[in-house]
């Protein structure tokens, strides 16, 4: 068995919100989560909004240090007796690409200047020149046509391959991918997620995959973990956990995604019952996590305490 490449242990997050007016308000975004990633492997977030997916991956790449809990990259707490030169290589072996490209690339600069100032940061073997080309190549972008453009001249799709090149051109070993293809067109985001798929098998890079979008888990994830209210729900086997969910809050996460082949208005009779049902199942879900079973290898589900009694 590999050691993870990145472990989360009992990692909790409270922010404290200071309204104008008014008392301060405690929003417990992580409770006790604790994941792993392997080398050359993707464990994809999954949870409806504001179930702490993006939290998880702000702390990864150390926007915050977690209220409590530990994060190790190779075996090594991220936020505890680094040297200077451990931390830039910690910087630089994981990296985030975020929703919107536009907000990481700068609008002045071109693309070649995005790339060239980490490729020459980083070193490595060859030109400068050579190693440009060959990292929009392995992005899938033609260099003759995309070195000198600025981001604007480029489409969603291209903007967001450059963002995963710039990971590339630092030498990451981790992309923390937060909802990378949710703003791009549905005719192009299978192509990003090819290439990332792409990235993983030959390049052996690692993704923390953040996304609502549970079908594209299980594309490109070979692990998927259900968030809710900033705990885990169930991990597992991206195959087990989307195709056969034991906590009764991934099945309702589950049973929400559209079914094309289903009315729209379609049992609107059974919607009232639907939304009461799901509302006890949101309540329970709530409840603090005691403990996980593991129901088959590998796979693990939440109990709060009196479910195990
Ligand atoms: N800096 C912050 N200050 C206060 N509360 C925050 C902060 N960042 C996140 N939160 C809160 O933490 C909770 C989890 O947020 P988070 O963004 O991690 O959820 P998410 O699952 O990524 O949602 P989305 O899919 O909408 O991005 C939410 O209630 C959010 O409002």
């Amino acid at each position: 068995m590999t050691a993870p490449l990145l472990s989360l242990e009992g990692v909790s997050k409270t922010f404290h919100v200071r309204p104008v007016l008014g008392a301060v308000r405690r929003v417990e975004a992580l409770r006790n989560v604790t994941l792993s990633v392997d080398p050359g492997r993707a464990l994809a977030l999954v949870g409806e909004s504001g179930s702490g997916k993006s939290t998880c991956g702000r702390a990864v790449i150390r926007h915050f240090e977690p209220s409590a809990g530990t994060i190790r990259f190779r075996g090594e707490d991220i936020f505890e007796g680094w040297t200077r030169q451990g931390d830039r290589a910690y910087l630089r072996a994981v990296q985030m690409v975020f929703q919107d490209p536009f907000a990481s690339l700068n609008p002045t600069h071109t693309i070649r200047h995005h790339l060239e100032r980490p490729l020459r940061l980083h070193g490595g073997p060859g030109d400068l020149e050579a190693r440009l080309r060959g990292i929009l190549s392995d992005v899938e972008l033609d260099p003759a046509t995309t070195l000198e453009k600025f981001p604007h001249q480029l489409s969603g799709g291209q903007r967001q391959r450059v963002s995963f090149a710039r990971a590339l051109a630092v030498g990451a070993e981790l992309i923390v991918a937060d909802e990378p293809t949710s703003m791009l067109d549905v005719s192009i985001r299978k192509s990003v997620l090819d290439l990332m798929r792409r990235l993983k098998e030959e390049r052996n890079i690692a993704f923390l995959y953040i996304t609502h979008d549970i079908a594209t888990a299980h594309y490109i994830a070979e692990e998927t973990a259900v968030m809710f209210a900033g705990q885990v729900m169930e991990r597992g086997p991206s195959d087990a956990v989307i195709s056969s969910p034991r906590h009764a809050y991934s099945k309702l996460l589950i049973s929400a995604v559209p079914d094309p082949a289903r009315r729209f208005d379609a049992g609107a009779d059974d919607a009232l019952a639907f939304t009461r049902q799901a509302e006890a199942v949101r309540a329970s879900a709530a409840r603090p996590v005691a403990g996980y079973r593991e129901v088959a290898p590998g796979h693990f589900v939440a109990y709060a305490e009196a479910e195990n009694a």
